[in-house]
C-alpha cells in the first residue's frame, strides 16, 4: 500500500494528461455498453413494427458511437502512453541524482551493473503500468458495473446466475497475483546479473585476452543465463496457467449463459432480442475482465520494477551536510588528523589506529609504507569520503564534520593513481575541473601540466576524443590531464597517489616537474612510492598495520634506523 502511495504521487505533475486519459476512456467505455442495448431495442420493438425511420435512427447512433469510441482510443492511447513516457522520465532523473549523492561505502558493496539495470531496464515497464494501470481499472469496472445493470434490467434470473464465473474469474486472477510478482521479481534480479556479468567482462576485456580467459567468461556468463532463462521459463509456465484457466473460465460462461438462457426461452421467461442482447453483455464484459486479466500481468511486471526502484531510492546516504554544516574563507589548507580510528563497513578489522599528524598550510607531507598499511584510506578521510569512528581531521582548525560536503571538496584536489577519464574530448576531461574556464585558462592549464605539446600535434588538438576510461592515452598522458585539470580547479589542498607502474622516464619527467608545479603554495599529501618525491617531502609519514609508526624528514628517518630505514635500503621505495 506504501509503495502504491509512493507511486500515485508521481502523476501529481501529469495531472491534466492523467484527467485526459481518464475522461476519453469513460467516453469509450459508455459508448460500448450502450450498443448492446440499442440492438435489443431495435430487435425488440422497431424490427417487428418495421420502424424504418427509428431503424436509421438507432443505426445511424450506433454509427456515431463507433466514431466516439474510434477518436477517444487514439488519444487515450497517444497520451496515456506520452502520460506513462513523462513519469518514467521523472523517475529515471530522481533516481539518478539520487544515485548521485549516495556514499562512497554504498558503491563498495554494489555492482554497476545492477545500478545501470534499475535505471535502464526495470523503469522501462512502469510506462505501461502508469498509463494502463488507473484507466484499466476505471474503464473495467464501469463496464463491469454497467453491463450487470443491463444484464439484470433485461432477466433478474439470468444476470444472477451470470454473477458466478464472473466473481470466479476475479478470484482466479488474484490467487495467481502473487506468484506472478514474485517471478517478474525473479526475472529483473536475474537481467540485473546478466548486465552486471558483460559490464565485468567488457571492463576487463584486457585481462580476459592476455589471460585467454574467454572460455572461462563464457563459462560466468553462461551461468547467469541460465538462471534467467530459468526464471523467465518458470515465469512463462505460471503465466501458461492463469490464462488457461482464464480462457476456460471464459468459454465456461458463454456456454452457461446460452444453456439457461435456452432453458428461460422455454419456460417463455426470455425471448430472441434479450438473449441476443444478453450474448452481447457477456461479450463486453469479457473484454473488461481480460482488461483485469492482463493488467494483472504488467501490474506485477510493472509493480517488481517500481519495487526495485523504491528499494534504491530508500538507500540513505551514510554522509550528509550536518544541519548546521558551515563554510570558512579563506581556505589556508592546514590539515589535522588527531587520534583519527576507522574501519570500513564491510571489514571486520580497524584500518587505522590513533592516526595524528598535522600538515601546516603549503606543506607537502610524503605517506610511505607497506602496501595495505592504509594509506589510501587516510586521504580518502579528508574529503570525507568515509567518516572515522573515532578522533578528528580538521582544515584550519575546522572539523570537516561540520563542514559542507561540497565546499570541502572544491577545496581539494585529488590525482589518482589510476585516473579515471571520461569517454569524451580532451577538452571536456580538462574543464571538468571548471567547466566555465576560458580557452586562455585551458591552455594555460594544459602547459603547466606539461601535456600541451601533445595535444598541439594531435589533429583535433583538444577536441580529441580519449576512448572509454582513456584507454586512447597512455598512463603518463592521462596523468598528466588528471593534473591539468586540477590546476584548473586550483584547490589549495591536493592530494596525489602516485603511479606505482614504470612509467618511461621521459612521462615520469614530465610528471614530476607538473606535480612539482602544481604542489607549489598548496598543502599537499603525497601517496610516495618514489625515493625523489619522498626526499623533497617537507615530512615523511611512516605507516604499518594502519599506524603511524615513525615521523620525520628523510635524512632524520634514516638517522633513527627504524622501519623507514628498511624500507629504503631494501629499496622497497
Ligand atoms: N573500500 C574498502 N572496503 C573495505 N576494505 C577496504 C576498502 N579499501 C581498502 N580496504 C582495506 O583497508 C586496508 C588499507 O587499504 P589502503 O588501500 O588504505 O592501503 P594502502 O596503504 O593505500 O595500500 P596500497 O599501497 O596497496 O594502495 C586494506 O586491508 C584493504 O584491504
Amino acid at each position: 500500500m506504501k509503495t502504491l502511495k509512493r507511486f500515485i504521487i508521481y502523476y501529481r505533475p501529469h495531472l491534466a494528461l492523467f484527467l485526459l486519459d481518464m475522461g476519453v476512456a469513460v467516453i469509450a467505455a459508455v459508448a460500448s455498453i450502450v450498443f448492446p442495448a440499442l440492438t435489443r431495442i431495435l430487435l425488440k420493438d422497431y424490427l417487428p413494427a418495421q420502424n424504418t425511420r427509428m431503424i436509421t435512427v438507432i443505426l445511424s447512433i450506433c454509427a456515431g458511437l463507433m466514431v466516439v469510441k474510434a477518436v477517444s482510443t487514439y488519444i487515450r492511447i497517444k497520451w496515456g502512453h506520452i502520460l506513462g513516457v513523462r513519469m518514467e522520465y521523472d523517475m529515471r532523473t530522481e533516481l539518478f541524482s539520487h544515485i548521485q549523492k549516495l556514499s562512497f561505502s554504498y558503491f563498495d558493496n554494489v555492482k554497476t551493473g545492477h545500478i545501470m539495470s534499475r535505471i535502464s531496464t526495470d523503469l522501462n515497464q512502469i510506462v505501461e503500468i502508469a498509463h494502463h494501470a488507473p484507466e484499466d481499472i476505471l474503464i473495467s469496472t464501469l463496464m463491469i458495473v454497467g453491463t450487470f445493470g443491463f444484464m439484470f434490467a433485461i432477466n433478474v434470473q439470468l444476470a444472477l446466475i451470470t454473477l458466478i464465473p464472473v466473481a470466479i474469474m476475479i478470484w482466479w486472477m488474484f490467487s495467481y497475483g502473487t506468484k506472478m510478482h514474485s517471478g517478474f521479481h525473479n526475472v529483473l534480479k536475474k537481467i540485473a546479473d546478466i548486465n552486471s556479468s558483460v559490464e565485468n567482462s567488457v571492463q576487463g576485456i584486457r585481462e580476459v585476452k592476455s589471460y585467454a580467459n574467454e572460455a572461462l567468461e563464457l563459462k560466468k556468463f553462461e551461468d547467469v543465463n541460465h538462471h534467467f532463462k530459468f526464471a523467465k521459463e518458470h515465469i512463462y509456465a505460471v503465466l501458461a496457467v492463469f490464462y488457461t484457466g482464464m480462457n476456460f473460465l471464459a468459454d465456461g460462461y458463454y456456454l452457461l449463459v446460452i444453456s439457461v438462457g435456452v432453458f428461460l426461452m422455454y419456460d417463455g421467461k426470455l425471448d430472441m432480442p434479450d438473449l441476443v442482447a444478453f450474448l452481447l453483455y457477456v461479450t463486453f464484459i469479457l473484454d473488461p475482465i481480460k482488461r483485469l486479466n492482463m493488467f494483472a500481468e504488467y501490474f506485477q511486471q510493472g509493480f517488481a520494477a517500481f519495487g526495485r526502484f523504491v528499494e534504491l531510492m530508500d538507500v540513505e546516504p551514510d554522509i550528509t551536510d550536518r544541519k548546521h554544516a558551515s563554510t570558512f574563507e579563506p581556505v589556508k589548507g592546514e590539515i589535522s588528523f588527531m587520534d583519527v580510528t576507522f574501519k570500513y563497513q564491510s571489514s571486520p578489522d580497524w584500518v587505522l589506529r590513533n592516526v595524528s599528524f598535522n600538515v601546516p598550510a603549503g606543506k607537502t607531507i610524503a605517506m610511505v609504507g607497506e602496501s595495505g598499511a592504509g594509506k589510501s584510506t587516510v586521504v580518502s578521510l579528508i574529503p570525507r569520503f568515509y567518516e572515522p569512528q573515532q578522533g578528528k581531521i580538521c582544515i584550519d582548525g575546522h572539523d570537516v564534520m561540520d563542514l559542507k560536503q561540497r565546499f570541502l571538496r572544491e577545496h581539494i584536489g585529488i590525482v589518482q593513481q589510476n585516473v579515471f577519464l571520461f569517454d569524451a574530448t580532451i577538452r571536456e576531461n580538462i574543464l571538468y575541473g571548471k567547466p566555465d574556464a576560458t580557452e586562455a585558462e585551458l591552455i594555460e592549464a594544459a602547459q603547466r601540466a606539461y601535456i600541451y605539446d601533445f595535444i598541439r600535434e594531435l589533429p583535433e588538438g583538444f577536441d580529441a576524443y580519449v576512448g572509454e576510461r582513456g584507454v586512447k592515452l597512455s598512463g603518463g598522458q592521462k596523468q598528466r590531464i588528471s593534473i591539468a585539470r586540477v590546476f584548473l580547479k586550483n584547490p589549495p589542498i591536493l592530494i596525489f597517489d602516485e603511479a606505482t607502474s614504470s612509467l618511461d622516464s621521459e612521462s615520469e619527467a614530465s610528471i614530476q616537474k607538473a606535480m612539482e608545479a602544481l604542489s607549489k603554495d598548496r598543502t599537499t599529501i603525497i601517496i610516495a612510492h618514489r625515493l625523489s618525491t619522498v626526499k623533497k617531502a617537507d615530512t615523511i609519514l611512516v605507516l604499518r598495520k594502519g599506524e603511524i609508526i615513525e615521523i620525520g624528514n628523510h635524512d632524520s628517518l634514516v638517522k633513527q634506523r627504524g622501519y623507514y630505514y628498511t624500507l629504503y635500503s631494501t629499496t622497497l621505495l
